[in-house]
């Protein structure tokens, strides 16, 4: 496998002098090719800052980005990404097809073939037969589905997804896991996930990166060695996923996470705020209550070590 994505001692710090906020400070890790790895930490630890800093849309003030060997300096052409918030990312007075063919036009690709791939990738999204609507005429679910859609197009080399599940209901959201993890594996593509969500970030990944409160700092990196073929079910019932969501949860109730240098108290309060999600059954990075909620349930947090390699 070959790097994709080489972080080097990234910092972002948001403004000057007094008001100065150090987001990330010296993040150092890879993503190879072909991987999907998903970020957990606290709310507010600064995980939408490196992923903007990764695309782009920020410079760093420290360290640097490179995509395929390429030092980052503006947002690269083989880059995309997925937010939360679909409603505002997609153009409502646009169709579909047109939304999703969109970075094609950018890239001067012929109408023909532009036509072609949008409806290859509606297809690959569960989508076929809706190009011609708009997107306030779909579900919320279908509009994510519309955002991936649009963002696989220009078959990116990295793809960032920042809480992209965050903004449905339960049963969306493991619908969407699926499907990330079905296209990720027929085209190849490495991603990079951001979530608030213990369970999501097994259940997706082939590895893990918990990450410490403001600055964020990486605490830990964890290899999931679950089997490639996932299941919402029989996946999340397993021992094996059991014991890693049990370690991704005590990391991030650990000292290293939780100690903080600089986060001020409106961080302290985010994330005490925050309770898990509408189906009230994930155990929430942001919210110690979810952990709690989780040990008296299950009870059985083993040490995962044959399932989870710490690699720092
Ligand atoms: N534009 C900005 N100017 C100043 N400070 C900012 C800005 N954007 C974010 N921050 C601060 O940087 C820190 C990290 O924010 P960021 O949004 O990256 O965290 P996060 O981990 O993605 O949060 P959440 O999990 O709640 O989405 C926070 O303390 C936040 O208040």
């Amino acid at each position: 496998m070959s790097t994709m994505l080489e972080v080097s001692g990234l910092t972002h710090q948001y403004g000057q002098g007094e008001r100065a906020h150090v987001a990330v400070r010296d993040l150092t890790f890879t993503i190879e090719s072909g991987q999907l790895a998903c970020i957990v930490g606290p709310s507010g630890c600064g995980k939408s800052t490196l992923l903007r800093c990764i695309s782009g849309l920020i410079p760093a003030t420290g360290g640097s980005v490179r995509l395929h060997g390429d030092e980052v300096s503006g947002v690269p052409d083989d880059l995309a990404v997925v937010f939360q918030d679909y409603s505002r990312s997609l153009f409502p007075w646009l169709t579909v097809a047109k939304n999703v063919e969109f970075p094609l036009r950018w890239q001067k690709v012929p109408k023909a073939d532009r036509k072609r791939r949008a409806e290859e990738v509606l297809e690959s999204v569960g989508l076929s037969g809706v190009g011609k609507k708009y997107p306030w005429q779909l579900s919320g679910g279908m509009q994510q589905r519309v955002s991936i859609a649009r963002a696989l197009v220009s078959r990116p080399a990295l793809l960032l997804m920042d809480e992209p599940f965050a903004s449905v209901d339960a049963q969306t959201r493991g619908e969407l896991e699926d499907l990330t993890r079905r296209v990720q594996r027929e085209l190849g593509s490495t991603i990079l996930l951001v979530t608030h969500d213990i369970d999501e970030s097994v259940y997706l990944a082939d590895r893990v990166l918990v990450l410490s409160k403001s600055p964020a700092a990486i605490v830990a990196d964890l290899d999931i060695a679950l089997p490639a073929d996932r299941d919402q079910i029989t996946t999340r019932e397993s021992e094996q996923f059991v014991s890693l969501r049990s370690e991704v949860a005590r990391l991030l109730q650990s000292p290293q996470v939780q100690r903080t240098g600089e986060a001020d108290t409106t961080d302290a309060a985010h994330a005490a705020g925050e309770s898990g999600d509408a189906a009230g059954a994930r155990t929430d990075a942001g919210s110690g209550a979810g952990s709690d909620r989780f040990t008296e349930t299950h009870g059985t947090a083993e040490s995962s070590d044959e399932t989870a390699t710490a690699r720092s």
